[in-house]
């Protein structure tokens, strides 16, 4: 079960700044320009969705944001500082990176994955686990219902089980700002809404890449919409998820609307050359 604020000490974001600033930030992988002059100013606590279909830049752009990506021109910067000048230990303390990614935790069981999210706060390279270490991991490893795994190799665990230990790791950093790449692509259904739940109730500035268009509207503060590198739309939705916007961006229609009874937005999609079935 997800009970409990996996990390009460989490620092406030400072409420006179913007969390994010990304200033025509533009980014060449290879022959390819990923990111073609993104601007987004991302305000302290909300949830911002970045949505767009493959290739389309959403990755390239928090690894930007958290500075493990050099961009071409332009610049990001956290609580108003440029990434590329913070030192990797500030940075880490501030922001947290959830990435698709878990080749590096092979070789380690799920608890010292989840504690390598603690190594930003250590006093120094060989200091040890503190108490309050140890009551963070256990509360992350609880909270996305881990604490089972604690001992078991992460290659032993199936493809949403990893991702989870990905996310407890990065709230174990205990950051202010969390940048999630696909948190729920592998998720099971009760899960994605469990983790969603959770990461929107711990008042962080959550940045998250998904592709469930749907999803992102009932859970975002706001969506952002990429396509080829640039921001195509940008709003809170459901006004931001226009069935033209949804066509432009994926090629698809949409009808957009709201459920009866629960006033949850409600996206139906289709091929444009007809019902899929
Ligand atoms: N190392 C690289 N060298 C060359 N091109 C790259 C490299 N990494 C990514 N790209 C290209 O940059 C573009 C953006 O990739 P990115 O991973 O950011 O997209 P994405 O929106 O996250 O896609 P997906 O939804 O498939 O995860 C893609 O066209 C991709 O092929």
């Amino acid at each position: 079960m997800l009970v409990g604020h996996p990390i009460p000490n989490a620092p406030a974001g400072p409420c006179n700044l913007p969390a994010v600033v990304v200033e025509r930030l533009t980014c060449r992988l290879g022959d390819r320009e990923a990111l073609s002059g993104i601007d987004l100013v991302v305000d302290a606590g909300s949830f911002v969705a970045v949505l767009g279909p493959n290739g389309s830049g959403k990755t390239t752009l928090l690894r930007c944001m958290a500075g493990l990506q050099a961009p071409s021109a332009g610049h990001v910067r956290i609580d108003g500082d440029d990434v590329s000048r913070l030192a990797p230990a500030v940075l880490a303390r501030r922001l947290a990176l959830q990435a698709q990614d878990t080749d590096a935790a092979l070789g380690f069981t799920v608890r010292e994955v989840v504690g390598m999210g603690r190594l930003a706060h250590r006093a120094g390279f060989f200091a040890g686990e503190t108490a309050r270490d140890a009551a963070t991991i256990d509360r992350c490893l609880s909270a996305l219902d881990l604490t089972g795994f604690a001992k078991r190799p992460v290659e032993t665990l199936s493809g949403g089980e990893r991702q989870r230990v990905m996310i407890a790791r990065a709230l174990a950093q205990e950051p202010s700002i969390l940048l999630l790449d696909e948190p729920t692509n592998h998720l099971d259904i009760r899960h994605q809404f469990s983790v969603l739940r959770l990461v929107r109730s711990l008042g962080l500035t959550v940045i998250a890449t998904l592709h469930d268009v749907e999803l992102a509207g009932r859970v975002a503060d706001r969506v952002v919409l990429l396509r080829e590198g640039r921001v195509i739309a940008d709003g809170v939705p459901p006004a931001a998820l226009s069935p033209a916007v949804i066509r432009e961006v994926y090629g698809v229609s949409a009808v957009v609307d709201r459920q009866p009874g629960t006033g949850q937005i409600r996206i139906d999609l289709q091929p444009l050359d007809g019902a899929l079935t």
